[in-house]
C-alpha cells in the first residue's frame, strides 16, 4: 500500500467533517484555522454539558493536554465516556507528559481505560508514555538515546493505537510498520503550536478515512505545505503556511511531492 492517499485532501473537503477539539490555552486560534483551512469545521467546547450533543455530531476528536486543569480533565473524561458509543476516531496529544507527573498519572489512567485511535506527540513524549529514560524539555522533545522508529512502534503496540511521533523526521506506526517522512522546514519548531496544529489536522483525515495511511497523508500534507513555503522569518512563513494550507488541493500536494521526490 502507498503511504499517501492525497485524494484524502478532497474527501475533507468535499464532506466538510465536525472535528471535535479541546485545546490547550495557548494555541485555540491557529489550531481552529488549520482544520478550518484544510476544508473541515473545528468545534471546541468547555462546558461538560454539552458533551453529549457535541460527540454525537463529531466526526472526529482531538484531544491536547497543553495546559491540563481539573475542569479539562473532567471535560475530556466525559468525552472519551460519551464516545463509547459512537467510536469517532480519537487523537490524543500528550503535550509535555514527560515534565509533569500530574500529566503523566493522569494520561496513563486515561490511556488504560479508553481507547484512543492515535497518539500524537515527540519523541520525549512517547518516551515518557512508556516510562523510558529521556531528559525532557517542556512541550519540546529534549533528549534521549532511544531509536524514535522503535519508540513509536513500541507506543503503537502498548496503547494499540497508531502513533505517531514528530520532529526533525516525522515517524508513523500501527504497532507492526513504520513509515518515515522527511518533509521539513526549519521553522517548524520555531512556531509555538505546529505540533497542535498537526494532531488536530491527523483527527481530521481520521475523520474521512480511519487508517494508518490517513495518518501518513495528514502528516504529508502539513509538511509538504510547511516545505513550499521559503520565507526570511518565522511569522512570515507561518501566515504564508497558513495561506497554502488554506489552498491545498489534491492536484496540489501531488505536484508538491513529485517535486520533492525529484529533488531527493
Ligand atoms: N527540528 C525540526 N526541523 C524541522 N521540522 C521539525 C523539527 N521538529 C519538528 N518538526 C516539524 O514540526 C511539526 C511539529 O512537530 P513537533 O515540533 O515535534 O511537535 P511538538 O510541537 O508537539 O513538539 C511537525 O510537522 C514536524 O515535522
Ligand atoms: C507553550 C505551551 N505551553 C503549554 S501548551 C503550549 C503549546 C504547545 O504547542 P506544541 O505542542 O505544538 O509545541
Ligand atoms: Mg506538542
Amino acid at each position: 500500500m502507498k503511504q499517501f492517499d492525497w485524494s484524502l485532501i478532497e474527501r475533507v473537503r468535499s464532506t466538510h467533517p465536525l472535528v471535535l477539539i479541546i485545546n490547550n490555552a495557548v494555541t485555540p486560534q491557529i489550531v481552529a484555522n488549520a482544520v478550518n483551512f484544510i476544508g473541515a469545521s473545528p468545534m471546541m467546547i468547555t462546558a461538560p454539558e454539552e458533551v453529549p450533543d457535541m460527540v454525537a455530531q463529531a466526526d472526529a476528536i482531538c484531544l491536547n493536554i497543553g495546559t491540563l486543569n481539573q475542569a479539562q480533565q473532567e471535560l475530556m473524561t466525559a468525552i472519551l465516556a460519551a464516545n463509547q458509543a459512537f467510536h469517532r476516531p480519537v487523537v490524543f496529544d500528550p503535550v509535555a507528559v514527560g515534565s509533569s507527573s500530574f500529566r503523566l498519572n493522569w494520561t496513563k489512567q486515561v490511556l488504560d481505560r479508553y481507547p484512543v485511535t492515535c497518539l500524537r506527540g515527540n519523541a520525549g513524549e512517547m518516551a515518557a508514555l512508556l516510562h523510558r529514560p529521556w531528559h525532557s524539555h517542556g512541550i519540546d522533545s529534549g533528549e534521549g538515546q532511544d531509536n524514535v522508529s522503535e519508540l513509536v512502534q513500541e507506543c503503537a503496540r502498548h496503547f494499540h493505537s497508531f502513533a505517531l511521533a514528530s520532529g526533525p523526521t516525522d515517524y508513523v506506526s500501527d504497532g507492526i510498520d513504520v513509515e518515515e517522512s522527511t518533509f521539513t522546514n526549519p521553522y517548524f519548531p520555531r512556531y509555538v503550536g505546529t505540533g497542535d496544529m498537526l494532531s488536530s489536522l491527523v483527527a481530521t483525515f481520521l475523520a474521512v478515512e480511519n487508517s494508518l495511511q490517513a495518518v501518513s497523508t495528514a502528516v504529508g500534507t502539513f509538511t509538504l505545505c510547511g516545505q513550499s513555503c521559503h520565507d526570511r522569518g518565522s511569522l512570515t512563513w507561518f501566515n504564508h503556511f497558513n495561506d497554502v494550507l488554506s489552498e491545498i488541493t489534491t492536484v496540489e500536494i501531488t505536484k508538491l511531492f513529485e517535486k520533492s521526490e525529484h529533488n531527493d
